[in-house]
């Protein structure tokens, strides 16, 4: 076994990052982690500084192989997968970037997405792009960065700057300014790319005065993008052939490639993802049209429902309420709560899909003198459930498929309260994966198939474990109240957010 090739993944998140080392058999050879800062210079802003993600994954890289044991020239090729829309636009010359990465969540460029929507541009960019007009996607910001960086602008119709998603930033530093393209799926995040004709849609850049000469190339997500120019100094030049969205890269690592097919990653947000094969879906319910993945010449494509707010709702009750100590808690503590009628809307950045309400806030109804710290975390948890339901019932719905099961991964897919309880109000059987880094073992299949490490899809079937079911139990009565309760909770929540 000492000739052993693997696979690495980059997996950059929101906020952390981590290099993943694969065998031939989809397990974890090695892993290494780190977070890095998250900047929120106004209210509601949220930045991340492009250098400083880009030290943390030249760490963890050298972690990963110096923990494994192995020499670099033992990894066979690369895969990234990221926080999508992320965007960064750097000096092409000098590689620096010229203001900080605006996060997806930012609310930063809200205005500009409100402009769009009052200039009557819904429906065109919706048709093009399949997305709704929203500051969580990279367009926006772009015009913003462009708009109040001193100089920006000039510079960008020189054609000195360039502009990337997370994925496109790394991919660019790791052949040492050499390859500047990005994949399909992280494009159709920008709201710039036409997902029909696959190009950058011109009257799009035009309306928001962006020039297309900052614009990456953009590949398929299983391709040979480049080599990495020095990879931990070790010269060794290891491909990177694969990139995919952190969303689409899960749904590609659960194997959910046939059209129908459903998964929904729990963590700090919820993106619930169902594959719809060659043609792209257009939903007139809130669900964003966006690209699965391109492989072997053809494009799949999906429908997606985003919800801000899962595990952050979590991380809320520890250190925002402080009455968990951990994560892990929450599953006993829920366990132990009676029913209680409690509803928890944790709508801290607004609603997305489907309702895309910018100005709801987060709200909590139904509590008496009675309710207890336990019952408070069981309706916090119950929250991701609602929220993902809520999403369901619109993908189902648009699509008039039937939804069979429900594939799961992310933190928050460990709790088995609330997976059972996922699986009681969708009545709907869910399936956990075996691995929990399905995101960073999507894009390694992507990137091992363009190699040839894994030959086609049967042989990497042939390696996936046994999956944990959970079943739903529930009474049609009890489910049918308990949803209803949920649906009055954001109807409120929405008014007073709205008023
Ligand atoms: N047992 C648990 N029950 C509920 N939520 C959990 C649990 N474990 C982790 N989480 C939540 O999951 C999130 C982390 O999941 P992860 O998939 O690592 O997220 P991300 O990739 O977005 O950083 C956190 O928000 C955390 O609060
Ligand atoms: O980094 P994550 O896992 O929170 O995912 C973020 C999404 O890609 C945002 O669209």
């Amino acid at each position: 076994m000492t000739n052993q090739q693997y696979m690495m993944s980059i997996d950059a998140g929101t906020t952390s990052v981590r290099a993943i080392i694969f065998d031939h058999q989809g397990q974890i050879l090695q892993k290494a982690q780190r977070e890095f800062k998250q900047y929120f210079p106004n209210s509601g802003w949220v930045e991340h500084n492009a250098n400083e993600i880009w030290s943390a994954v030249q760490t963890v890289i050298s972690e990963a192989l110096i923990a494994a044991e192995i020499p670099p020239y033992r990894i066979q090729g690369i895969g990234i997968t990221n926080q999508r829309e992320t965007t960064v636009i750097w000096d092409r010359h000098t590689g620096k970037p010229i203001y900080n990465a605006i996060v997806w969540q930012s609310k930063q460029t809200s205005q500009i997405a409100d402009d769009l929507k009052q200039a009557g541009y819904t429906d065109l960019i919706h048709q093009k792009t399949g997305l709704v007009i929203d500051s969580y996607f990279s367009a926006t910001k772009i015009k913003w960065i462009l708009d109040n960086v001193a100089g920006a602008r000039k510079k960008a119709e020189n054609g000195d700057l360039y502009f990337g998603t997370i994925d496109t930033w790394l991919l660019w530093k790791l052949t040492n300014g050499h390859v500047h393209a990005t994949d399909y799926t992280n494009a159709s995040r920008t709201m710039l790319f036409n997902i029909h004709d696959l190009t950058w849609d011109q009257e799009i850049l035009k309306l928001l005065d962006i020039p297309a000469s900052m614009l990456p190339a953009v590949k398929p997500s299983s391709h040979n993008f480049g080599y990495t120019a020095n990879f931990t100094f070790s010269g060794v030049q290891v491909p990177i052939t694969g990139i995919a969205g952190d969303q689409q890269a899960a749904l590609f690592g659960q194997l959910a490639l046939e059209p129908g097919m459903v998964k929904n990653t729990y963590g700090t947000g919820a993106f619930i993802v169902m594959n719809t094969g060659l043609k792209p879906t257009i939903s007139d319910q809130g669900l964003l049209t966006t690209i699965a993945y391109g492989i072997d010449g053809q494009v799949h494509y999906a429908l997606e429902g985003s919800i801000f707010v899962a595990g952050s709702a979590i991380q809320w009750l520890r250190d925002g309420m402080r009455i968990i100590k951990n994560a892990g808690e929450t599953e006993r503590m829920a366990e132990e709560a009676a029913d209680s009628g409690v509803y928890v809307v944790p709508a801290f950045t607004g609603l997305g899909a489907p309702y895309w309400n910018q100005s709801t806030r987060g709200a909590v109804f139904g509590l008496t003198r009675g309710t207890s710290r336990e019952q408070f975390v069981r309706a916090t948890l119950d929250s991701l459930a609602y929220q993902t339901k809520d999403v369901m019932n619109t993908m189902v719905n648009d699509t008039q498929l039937q939804l069979k099961t429900l594939r799961v991964d992310g933190g928050a897919a460990n709790n088995d309260y609330l997976m059972q309880f996922q699986a009681d109000i969708l009545d709907v059987p869910i399936e956990r994966s075996a691995i929990s880094e399905t995101t960073a073992l999507g894009v390694a299949y992507l990137a091992g198939l363009a190699i040839d490490y894994w030959h086609d899809i049967d042989e990497i079937k042939a390696t996936v474990g046994q999956m944990v079911k959970f079943e739903p139990h529930m009474n049609a009565d009890v489910r049918n109240k308990c949803y209803a309760g949920w649906q009055r909770a954001v109807k409120a929540a929405q008014m007073f957010g709205d008023a």
